[in-house]
């Protein structure tokens, strides 16, 4: 389970000189984020994932402190009052969030720290973390996104299109961040997402 950690008043919100780099991986839901993610692990083990905190529950497989940390909404709430979070938002009736300590050690120790996340905490961490190298993944179609989110068969059919309405905007933000790229065949989404990080 998380550690709980003392609040710090002067917890920074604007980022200071480090030696790690925070990556943002953003995009709509069911575009492949996570797939991406874990080829991306498997390739390149020194990435450091953040694990999410959220009040969402718990997919079939999913695995408390692997995914996600999964912890009740008034729990969530304490958290957010503390300034436990480096950004949150909330999705599709869900909380989630990003623990600030974890993520500031390993960026401090000089690490790459990938966070995937939605738009609004991806907006977050741009303003806090100019020096942040933010990646929109973006569907071929929303057709294929819809396929996808279906494919998974973890939503239900109004999670399925409370999210659908959500990429919809969502897309529309891709051109605030850094790079965008199109998942539509992995290997190259791979590749591209590797140029960006590796050179
Ligand atoms: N390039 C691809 N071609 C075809 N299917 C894909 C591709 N990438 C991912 N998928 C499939 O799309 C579905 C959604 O992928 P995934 O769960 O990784 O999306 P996500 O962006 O992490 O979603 P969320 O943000 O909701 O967690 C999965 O079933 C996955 O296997
Ligand atoms: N702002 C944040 N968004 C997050 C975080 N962890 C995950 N997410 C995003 O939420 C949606 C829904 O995820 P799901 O697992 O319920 O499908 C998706 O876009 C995730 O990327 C976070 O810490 N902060």
């Amino acid at each position: 389970m998380m550690q709980v950690l003392p609040i710090h008043s002067d917890a920074p919100t604007k980022e200071s000189p480090s030696p790690g780099r925070l990556i943002v991986l953003t995009g709509p839901s069911g575009v492949g984020k996570g797939t991406l993610m874990q080829a991306l692990l498997k390739r390149h083990p020194e990435l450091y994932y953040s694990v999410s905190v959220t009040t969402r529950s718990p997919r079939p497989g999913e695995i408390n402190g692997e995914n996600y940390y999964f912890i009740s909404r008034t729990k969530f709430e304490q958290l957010v009052s503390q300034g436990e979070f480096l950004e949150w938002a909330e999705f599709a009736g869900n909380y989630y969030g990003t623990p600030r300590e974890a993520v500031l050690n390993q960026v401090r120790s000089g690490n790459l720290v990938v966070l995937e996340i939605e738009l609004k905490g991806a907006r977050q961490i741009r303003t806090s973390f100019p020096s942040a190298l933010s990646i929109f993944i973006l569907p071929p179609s929303l057709n294929e996104l819809e396929s996808r989110i279906r494919g998974r068969a973890q939503d239900s059919e109004e999670a399925i299109a409370r999210r659908l309405r959500r990429a919809q905007e969502e897309i529309q933000a891709a051109d605030e961040f850094d790079v965008q790229i199109v998942n539509d065949d992995l290997e190259t989404a791979l590749k591209a997402i590797e140029a960006t990080l590796f050179g």
